[in-house]
């Protein structure tokens, strides 16, 4: 079975597609600036060049027409024609209290994705539009959703609930959900894989840090506590999300800047974290840049950044009344040598104790980077999120069909 896995973005979409007879990717790419003047397409079919084109893209259904044009081209195709196609698997962020694990697309499914449009105004309108351009694009053709909060339904309510009035939970459902589950459950299985441990021993706090960057404490395999909320928006610093401040900020700046409830929204999303401390960028990469060449501000949003992501693993360690395993994952996580070596020296208090060689180390596979004498053991992992969705999604249809 051929599965096609999207990730669609306001003004993004990504997309994969797998062979599942043996998990292969046949070509992936990514669809950037829909709705902006030039949109720029880039697909990667496996084993041969990339292929990058700048085009006109206003919506989402011609970047998924675009998409298919690509995967059938006679050239950089992959397939002969999209009826080889037999499922499409989405990334959707917010499942809300509806949805504890993925789920066939059919009109109450949808109905309500569409019910938390409120709850994830950034996420969610775009998952829908990935799914509408589908159907318009690929008729007949079953779909499956796969949510970031799936994972995090195993919250208990002492973590989940915030403590405002209940009539807000009540009516609006307003509690902490948790985002990208489908990576902190994916790691934490690979991580007590790796280890050739039972995933229900282990307390394994995972550190999903890339973009967007959350931690989960996962006691024997399941979510216990996860640091972003309600949005994702709550929890770590990011690239350009400030994470937890004090709530009375708001109203303040509001009022102080006549800012609107969209202003607010948005410099808190998209114009604070890393990029709004280095005053540079939003990107790890170059802030250490930055910082290695004495730029006194990517230094503080450097260690603004690993300072809080160490006050999380603390804290979590106490959630979970210990940690036996740590966990580092996605673009930062997998990649950035001096956040783990930072993070981990200040993490001996635990009895972590990282050997610096291991953590040089670049590799594409699950590795372990604390010395043999660590206490706790400390593990790069990396994440792969569209295989999850891709796997989701062969399972509902295959039952379906049987
Ligand atoms: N070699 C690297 N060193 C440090 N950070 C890196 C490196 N490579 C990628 N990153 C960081 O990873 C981030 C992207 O992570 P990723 O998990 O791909 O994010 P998303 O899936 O949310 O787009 C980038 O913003 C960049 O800061
Ligand atoms: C939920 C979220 O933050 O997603 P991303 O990391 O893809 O931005
Ligand atoms: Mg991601």
């Amino acid at each position: 079975m051929k599965i096609l896995v999207i990730n669609a973005g306001s003004s993004s979409l990504k997309y994969q597609l797998y062979d599942m007879t043996d998990e292969s990717v046949l070509a992936k790419g990514l669809v950037e600036r829909i709705g902006m003047d030039s949109s720029i397409v880039t697909h990667k079919p496996t084993g041969r060049p990339d292929v990058t084109e700048v085009s006109e893209i206003l919506e989402h259904t011609t970047a998924i027409r675009k998409v298919l044009a690509l995967l059938t081209d006679k050239e950089n195709g992959v397939i002969e024609s999209v009826d080889e196609i037999q499922a499409v698997g989405h990334r959707v962020v917010h499942g809300g209290e509806f949805f504890k694990e993925s789920a066939l697309v059919d009109a109450e499914a949808k109905s309500k994705i569409r019910q938390l449009f409120d709850l994830a105004p950034l996420h969610n309108p775009a998952s829908m539009l990935g799914i509408k351009a589908t159907e318009a694009n690929m008729p007949g053709v079953p779909q499956v959703v796969v949510f970031d909060t799936a994972f995090h339904q195993t919250m208990p309510e002492t973590a989940y609930l915030y403590a405002i009035p209940r009539v807000l939970y009540n009516k609006y459902k307003v509690r902490r959900y948790g985002m990208h589950g489908t990576s902190h459950d994916f790691v934490s299985k690979a991580a007590a894989d790796f280890l050739g441990r039972p995933l229900e021993d282990l307390k394994i706090i995972t550190c999903h840090i890339g973009n967007g960057a959350s931690l989960t404490a996962v006691d024997g395999g399941k979510s216990v506590d996860t640091s972003m909320g309600m949005t994702p928006l709550e929890g770590l610093m990011m690239g350009t999300r400030s994470g937890d401040l004090d709530p009375a900020i708001v109203p303040y700046v509001m009022n102080k800047e006549e800012l609107t409830v969209n202003e607010v929204n948005s410099m808190l999303n998209k114009h604070s974290g890393l990029l709004a401390i280095s005053g540079i960028s939003s990107d790890m990469r170059e802030i250490t840049e930055g910082m290695e060449k004495g730029d006194a501000h990517s230094k503080l949003a450097f260690d603004m950044y690993e300072y809080r992501l160490r006050k999380y693993i603390g804290s979590y360690a106490a959630a979970l009344n210990g940690v036996d395993v740590i966990v580092f994952t996605a673009g930062v996580g997998e990649n950035s040598v001096v956040l783990r070596k930072k993070v981990c020296e200040n993490l001996t208090y635990l009895g972590v104790e990282l050997d610096e060689e291991l953590n040089a180390v670049r590799s594409g596979e699950p590795r372990r980077i604390s010395s043999r004498n660590s206490k706790v053991e400390v593990l790069v992992v990396p994440t792969n999120e569209e295989l999850v969705i891709a796997r989701d999604t062969n399972r509902i249809v295959q039952s379906l069909n049987a």
